[in-house]
């Protein structure tokens, strides 16, 4: 059920992602309203935090998230999407490794900036300073209704948090957004809002019905922790 086994590559694509310049925060982290679903529980029933934490504003511009799309869609029509990335639960996707424009400001902005502040501030009692962060893989994947996936069963990716960055309006598509098996609901994201989860939660994408539906999908864990898809397992393993 756990759909990344490959640890010892993240060693080697950490780097990829890994910031060259560590930015501060675009905002403060606490100030971001976000809803959090799935109370975590330690051993004795206290609740620290949520699992899921969703913005509840873009933390994104229109224009960056369509840069990222467009480079993207331009890439894939000479190379085409892959398919075969990740071996139990495949998306059609393309690797950010691909996509040097997108890379660049993946790693030295939205990452540094937006996404791992928002991180520590809503996992902030397992996860440490933001410096302390990795991303080990990120992806743009496409959900196309007509032609091509339109939804993924659901899964436990073998990070520790992974994150989603929805890169079109909830408009271009009917269905769709990311399920979580334990809520029995799927979260559906507005353009430029950030859903993280435990890695761990069974959770998947719901299937679309009509449109287009893109995001931009990260799995992350922490520099030195080689431990990575059972670090929330006390809280992960019910649900
Ligand atoms: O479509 C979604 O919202 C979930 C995607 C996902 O879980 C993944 O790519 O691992
Ligand atoms: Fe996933």
């Amino acid at each position: 059920m756990i759909s990344e086994r490959v640890i010892p590559q993240y060693m080697e694509t950490m780097k990829t992602f890994e910031p060259r310049v560590w930015k501060g925060p675009r905002f403060a982290a606490r100030n971001i309203a976000r809803t959090t679903w799935v109370p975590s529980c330690d051993l004795d029933g206290v609740n620290f935090g949520h699992l899921v934490s969703h913005s509840a504003k873009p933390l994104f511009d229109d224009r960056e998230l369509d840069a990222v799309v467009d480079e993207c869609e331009e890439r894939a029509s000479t190379t085409g999407w892959s398919t075969s990335r990740h071996l139990n639960y495949p998306t059609t996707d393309v690797s950010l490794a691909d996509l040097p424009r997108t890379l660049d400001w993946f790693r030295n902005d939205a990452l540094p900036s937006v996404v791992y502040p928002f991180l520590t501030d809503s996992y902030g009692f397992v996860l440490p300073d933001p410096r302390h962060l990795r991303v080990v893989d990120a992806f743009v994947v496409k959900y196309n209704a007509t032609n091509g996936q339109t939804r993924l069963e659901p899964h436990r990716d073998g990070s520790i948090v992974s994150f989603n960055i929805a890169l079109n309006d909830l408009r271009d598509y009917e269905g769709g957004g990311t399920w979580f098996e334990g809520i029995q609901t799927a979260i559906r994201s507005p353009k430029g809002h950030v859903l993280a989860h435990a890695s761990g939660l069974l959770h998947g994408g719901h299937p679309i019905t009509s449109g287009v539906r893109y995001i931009l999908v990260a799995f992350v864990i922490l520099r030195s922790y080689p431990n990575f898809a059972t670090r929330f397992y006390d809280h992960v393993r019910d649900r």
